[in-house]
């Protein structure tokens, strides 16, 4: 049999366009009903459910047979069922600005683009934004793999009643930018957030040893400075890039190739276990020799795994030490209720921020 010609595989792909047009028209529909039925249960319905979104793309990852590759289906289904919640209820999410950040980039892969972004000049009005109502989930990094935690972010929680509803990892990646006016041979500063000059110290020290490194609120901040400038760089990513209309003169000049940012998600409700769940806890130890010991017991008597422990001088007395956790497991499991009743006993204080779904994407 003869090939098929371009026109009969067009013809298949439209008629294939419309099946698929119609069946995500159906599925809307069925996310439409369900908001009946959340209204119905609940007067307060809540209607985005991380640990349902995070099993259905579990799903579409685990029966995926190709051509198209796990990572690349499951991006599309986040995007079918942003839009579909937005049928529900289009959602605002706060995040630490200003447009063009990471944590933006971080907001649209977790939720999708069906939403709508609030940008925040600092980590606190985040938190503010969610806890007065005004957001309904705020997005603020909090630990990046070459720089270590955000202290900001664990600061905020000790005086914060929300909860941790979710987790995002991105690959960060820095480029030198310029704009329109720089002047190669002229530049004498470079603008970026201190964290990303710290992330690019050793290409700096070789490349731009003697160019002025200047910290700003942002990447996207510097991004913005370069506008009226003709002396100056900034190192931020992609987006700002874009945003501001610079051209990038060196790509990923990170020192470390898998550089991660870590962020969570902040709301205000519990998120019930979506098989495959992670928590984070905040708990606070008076300052006593092996304080970390009796903080960690607990977790090996239980058996359940750790993947961060970090600890900071409590400001609520001076002689008290808060230790952040984070572990796999949900509070609704047995041996994390073990380990929890245990700490209750050696600690002045025990906060479990949040237990929610392992990142999908
Ligand atoms: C449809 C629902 O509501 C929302 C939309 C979802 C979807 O489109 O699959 C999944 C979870 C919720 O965030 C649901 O709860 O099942």
């Amino acid at each position: 049999m003869a090939e098929p010609t371009l026109e009969q595989l067009r013809e298949q792909i439209d008629g294939l366009d419309e099946q698929l047009q119609g069946l995500l028209n159906k599925r809307a529909e069925l996310a439409q009903k369900v908001a009946d039925v959340k209204i119905a249960t609940d007067g307060d319905a809540v209607f985005y459910r991380p640990e349902r979104e995070a099993q259905v793309l579990r799903q579409v990852k685990a029966r995926n047979t190709g051509p198209l590759d796990a990572e690349t289906i499951a991006r599309l289904f986040r995007e079918i069922m942003s839009a579909c919640l937005a049928l529900e209820q289009r959602l605002k999410v706060a995040f630490l600005g200003p447009e063009g950040t990471f944590t933006q980039q971080a907001a649209l892969k977790h939720f999708g683009h069906a939403v709508e972004t609030i940008s925040l000049a600092a980590i606190d009005d985040v938190f503010r934004e969610v806890a007065s109502g005004a957001a309904h989930y705020g997005v603020v990094p909090v630990e990046n793999s070459t720089e270590g935690v955000i202290n900001h972010t664990l600061d905020s929680f000790m005086e914060s009643p929300l909860k941790i509803c979710g987790e995002v990892d991105l690959r960060i990646h820095h480029h030198l930018m310029l704009s329109e006016h720089t002047q190669l041979d002229k530049i004498t500063r470079i603008y970026s957030h201190q964290q990303t000059l710290a992330q690019c110290r050793k290409w700096l020290d070789t490349n731009m040893p003697r160019v002025e490194r200047i910290a700003v609120s942002s990447n996207a901040q510097a991004a913005r400075r370069l506008k009226d400038e003709w002396n100056a760089a900034a190192i931020a990513g992609d987006i700002a890039a874009d945003l501001y209309d610079l051209k990038i003169l060196h790509r990923n000049i990170e020192d470390t190739p898998d550089n991660t940012t870590r962020f969570i998600i902040i709301g205000h409700e519990e998120v019930p276990p979506s098989g495959e769940d992670k928590s984070s806890l905040l708990v606070r130890m008076k300052n006593r020799p092996g304080a970390l010991y009796h903080v960690l017991k607990p977790f090996k008597d239980a058996g359940v795994d750790l993947t961060r422990v970090e600890s900071r001088p409590s400001r609520s007395g001076n002689w008290s030490y808060v230790f952040f956790i984070d572990f796999e497991g949900h509070r609704d499991d047995e041996n994390v209720q073990a380990v929890l009743a245990a700490l209750e006993r050696e600690a002045l204080d025990v906060r479990l921020l949040g237990s929610y779904p392992r990142a999908v994407l």
